[in-house]
């Protein structure tokens, strides 16, 4: 186990691809405080075994987490690993996007990292040790019409990446990003994966030729926060089937 001793925060925990890095940094041997703003992750972190907390916060909101970050050292004692992982995504087209949204989204996907970056840096500072992990996309550089504040907010995530890294790197503290390409969650089901017409459109322009699994996301999030990533800071890696190294369309095996 690469993580044993190891005190985890994972936010947006209660599915998907947050649930997934939970499930496996527990796999790995680390105590785990789960984050979502639906309560009902409390059973899922409850099937999680004792290694495992929950804790209802708005990531969004400095409240929440300078409470989540209280909460997390009262019962753990030290925080090792950030996950910032919760994220919503919005479909409008640009000259229909409301501004409401547009900061609702920014707030949510991007906003959410700097705070809980900030909170669990002070933490980590003083311990000299930690790793940050920000979950980004594909769409941090491939851009979507009708997905623009989440494309402006995943773009930006890419370089507080960079930014958080330079500032920690004294502190020992690395930061480094993860960008997904289409997923198997309730986001990319709501995202991009509503018709056959739309999954096809996905499956041509990736390589491998199929969606990716919130395990193999959650893989490379336990590599990251291990010793086997200690020269890795301010990066990005994109597990994404082949998209990024794509600028034409594959044959889709139906
Ligand atoms: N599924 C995909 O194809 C891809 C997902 N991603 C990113 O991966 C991350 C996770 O995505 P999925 O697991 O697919 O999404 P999901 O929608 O299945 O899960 C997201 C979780 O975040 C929680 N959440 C939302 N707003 C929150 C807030 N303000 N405070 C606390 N929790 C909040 C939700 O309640 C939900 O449980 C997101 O940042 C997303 O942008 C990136 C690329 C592709
Ligand atoms: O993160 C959400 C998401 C994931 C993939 C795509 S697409 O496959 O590039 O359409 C869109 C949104």
């Amino acid at each position: 186990m690469k993580l044993s001793q190891k005190v985890a925060i994972v936010t947006g925990a209660t599915q998907g691809i947050g649930l997934a890095c939970a499930q496996r940094l527990i796999t790995e041997g680390a105590k785990v405080m789960l984050v979502d703003i639906k309560p009902e992750g409390a059973q899922a972190a409850e099937a999680l075994g004792d290694q495992a907390r929950f804790f209802t916060a708005d990531v969004s909101q400095k409240a929440d987490v300078d409470a989540l970050v209280a909460e997390t050292l009262a019962v753990f004692g030290r925080i090792d690993i950030l996950i910032n992982n919760a994220g919503v995504t919005h479909k409008a087209l640009f000259l229909d996007v409301s501004e409401d949204d547009f900061d609702r989204v920014m707030r949510i996907n991007l906003k959410s990292m700097f705070l809980c970056g900030q909170a669990v840096a002070r933490v980590m500072a003083k311990q000299q040790s930690g790793c940050i992990i920000n979950m980004s996309s594909v769409n941090s550089e491939l851009a979507i019409p009708d997905q623009v504040p989440y494309v402006v907010s995943k773009g930006a995530i890419n370089q507080l990446t960079k930014v958080m890294s330079l500032n920690l790197a004294p502190y020992k503290v690395r930061v480094n990003g993860i960008g997904p390409g289409t997923i198997l969650t309730e986001l990319a089901k709501k995202a991009v994966l509503g018709s056959p017409e739309a999954r096809h459109t996905i499956l041509s322009r990736t390589p491998l030729g199929r969606c990716g699994e919130p395990e193999e996301v959650a893989a490379i999030a336990a590599f990251l926060a291990s010793d086997d990533a200690s020269y890795m800071t301010g990066q990005t890696l994109f597990v994404d089937g082949g998209r990024m190294a794509l600028n034409y369309t594959v044959p889709v095996q139906e």
